[in-house]
């Protein structure tokens, strides 16, 4: 599967930590981030991630073309709620089209949780390969 991870800056220590306890998980799949994150879970990790722009500088908006073109499965995004973001319409925008295309996305540490451990047995199946497929049109 193809899973995006992002995490506001607040969020990013978390976010690491959760890549890390379920690396036997994660290296099994394709990764894609933003900017800063991608590269604090490169380095805390020997995971490979294909990294996009920074959140600020258009990330956000970078993994929203991939999920318009289908080719994403999940999202992680740790988002911080109490720090105003500059790019919050960025934000706003990824998470409206996860809900276009019917993207998993968790924005917490107990969402991914639930996902990440949905994903272990098997209950991402009828996802795969057909990555907004119900919302085809
Ligand atoms: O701002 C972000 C998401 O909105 C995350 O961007 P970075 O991973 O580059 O910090």
């Amino acid at each position: 599967m193809n899973i995006a991870l992002i995490a506001h800056d607040d969020k990013k220590d978390d976010l690491v930590r959760f890549v890390t306890a379920y690396l036997d998980i994660f290296k099994d799949h394709t990764l894609f981030a933003t900017g800063t994150t991608g590269k604090r879970i490169m380095e805390a990790t020997q995971l490979s991630v294909q990294r996009f722009q920074s959140g600020p500088l258009g990330g956000d908006q970078e993994i929203g073309a991939l999920i318009a073109k289908k080719e994403m499965d999940m999202v992680i995004f740790f988002r911080d709620p109490l720090t105003a973001q500059p790019h919050e319409p960025d934000v706003t925008a990824l998470v409206r089209l996860c809900d276009v295309y019917s993207i998993p996305l968790a924005t917490n540490m107990g969402t991914a949780e639930v996902l990440i451990r949905g994903m272990k047995y098997g209950l991402m199946e009828w996802l795969e390969g057909n990555p907004g497929e119900n919302n085809e049109s």
